[in-house]
């Protein structure tokens, strides 16, 4: 049960409070945001309206932590790190409940998320010590002209307070992606959690909390994104912003100021399928890379394209594992669930509805109860179509029949997106040639697109994203380089 145990002090009657200064507070606003249970329809949680004024004062308290938090040994960082994620995995059960009422992600995938958050802080910990604790020792002479008389020391310090914007279907997972690397960095964090998936954030700052990590070190501000967004992402008091979600990121990344940005946004994975595939498994990976919580996830499989020549088979083979997931509530482990919002379903059924218009082949019949969506595999369709080139994040998956390599190049390439895609062909050369013409931050080869292992660098192109997440990339990505240079009278070479 939510807001229970452990977690009682997060709670205030049926508002869950915000957190900031080591302490659960109730916002002054007296309002309050909804959080509508996608299944249910119905209001499943509230979470305060912040003010402006209260960020103000969570900008202030993360600053001054920050300060003290940066002269914190590595390694009592990174002590801290491993008992937040001893924590966190001891309380998975209600956290991936939260996630199941707040945003319908099956049960087992819930808790399989909080775990692999876990896993990630404990992985952020140790590579946070390592890499962090060397630096670069450079000498004048290695430049022409110089005589050995500087010596340049350089280390990796805090960019100081960092605001960690994830998005709803992973609200737990890529929340610590980005609170992991900057807590050990150096950095404060202030966490706007999505509005879906709020409370299972809360839930993870309590573990946070419960670790023992210095007041004002952390913070969490609710509130709708559209109402405190721009305030949050426009603060003077923000020195980074790591961002994962959709198009609010392009937006994001005009209003910000001069801060590194870290954004993580959409994606239309492309799935291009040679005559030499290995056809069962690529069915596998359609069902697993298309389908897996409902679509909805950035690095789904969005479009496939598959040499003519083998569609048929291909598309056969599909359809019957269609037909065998199961539909239904998150809470009985079902493949499909309820998609996020009434919004987020009513633009999924408008792509079906103009794919149907434009004529392509419907290999199930469209069915939508609520949020629900059966799924869906299209089969013929053509680039004039929206699900050619648009992103569902829904139980929807596309095939347009090519009949080149080249003609799978060009529609993948033709995308403003660029996040991942994937080639499933028997022929390595094939797959290097095709995985280099491809631009995307990533390539799978003979397996669906996917942002994990946590350790993996996972950045997008084009409108997919700025800069690359994945534990070690972002580490860096939050911290910048200072130079100490020691000048000597007279050149030295250290003799042996
Ligand atoms: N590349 C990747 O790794 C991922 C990309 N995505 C993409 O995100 C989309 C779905 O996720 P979704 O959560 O709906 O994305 P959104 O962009 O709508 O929201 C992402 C986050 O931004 C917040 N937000 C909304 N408006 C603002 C604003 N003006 N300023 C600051 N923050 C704001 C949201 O808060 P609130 O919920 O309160 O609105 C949420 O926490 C899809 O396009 C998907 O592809 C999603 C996950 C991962
Ligand atoms: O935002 C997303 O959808 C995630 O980055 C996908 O992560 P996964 O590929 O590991 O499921």
């Amino acid at each position: 049960m939510a807001g229970t145990g452990v977690f009682e002090d997060i709670i205030d009657g049926e508002v869950f409070k915000y957190y900031t200064e080591g302490e659960w507070k109730k916002s002054a606003s007296g309002k309050s945001v909804a959080i509508i249970n996608p299944t249910t329809r119905t209001t499943q949680y509230k979470v305060q309206a912040c003010t402006q004024e209260e960020v103000n004062k969570v900008m202030e308290s993360a600053k001054i932590a920050q300060k003290q938090w940066a002269k914190t040994p590595l390694w009592k960082r990174a002590e801290l790190l491993h008992k937040a994620a001893a924590i966190l995995k001891e309380h998975k059960a209600p956290i991936a409940d939260c996630l199941v009422k707040e945003i319908a992600k099956p049960a087992k995938d819930s808790v399989t998320e909080v775990v692999r958050s876990g896993d990630l802080i404990s992985y952020c910990a140790e590579e946070g010590v390592r890499i962090l604790g060397e630096g670069k020792f450079l000498v004048s002479d290695s430049f022409p002209g110089n005589e050995r008389t500087k010596y340049c020391l350089t280390s990796k310090i805090p960019l100081g307070v960092v605001l960690a914007i994830p998005p709803f279907n992973y609200p737990v997972n890529l929340a610590v992606s980005k609170i992991g690397p900057a807590l050990i960095a150096g950095n404060s964090l202030v966490l706007k959690p999505p509005t879906q998936g709020a409370v299972a954030c809360l839930h993870m700052v309590q573990c946070f909390h419960l670790a023992g990590f210095p007041k004002g070190l952390i913070n969490c501000v609710t509130g709708k994104g559209s109402e405190i967004g721009d305030f949050l992402t426009m603060h003077p008091g923000v020195n980074c912003i790591s961002f994962t979600g959709g198009d609010t990121g392009v937006a994001i990344s005009k209003k910000a100021g001069m801060v590194p940005l870290q954004m993580e946004l959409g994606g239309k994975d492309a799935c291009i399928v040679l005559e030499d595939a290995d056809l069962d498994l690529v069915a596998a990976n359609i069902i697993k890379g298309g389908f897996s919580y409902s679509g909805q996830r950035c690095t789904a499989v969005k479009v496939v394209l598959v040499m003519e020549s083998v569609a048929d088979a291909l598309v056969e083979k599909v359809n019957a594992k269609v037909a065998k997931l199961k539909v239904g509530p998150p809470e009985d482990n079902c493949d499909i669930t309820p998609v996020v919002s009434e919004s987020s379903a009513n633009f999924i059924e408008g792509l079906a509805k103009d794919a149907k218009t434009k004529g392509a082949t419907f290999c199930q019949e469209y069915k939508r109860e609520g949020n629900l969506i059966w799924p869906l595999l299209l089969d013929n369709v053509r680039p004039d179509m929206r699900i050619a080139w648009e992103e569902p994040f829904g139980p929807i998956v596309p095939v347009i029949r090519i009949n080149s390599i080249e003609e799978g190049i060009h529609h993948c390439n033709a995308s403003n997106f660029g996040l991942q895609g994937c080639v499933f062909t028997s022929d390595i050369n094939k797959a290097i040639l095709i995985s280099d013409a491809m631009e995307t931050g990533t390539v799978q080869i003979n397996s669906a697109p996917a942002r994990g292992p946590d350790h993996f660098p996972f950045q997008g192109l084009k409108d997919s994203g700025i800069g690359s997440q994945g534990i070690t990339n972002s580490i860096n990505m939050m911290t910048k380089i200072k130079s100490t240079v020691i000048n000597l009278p007279t050149p030295t070479y250290t003799m042996g």
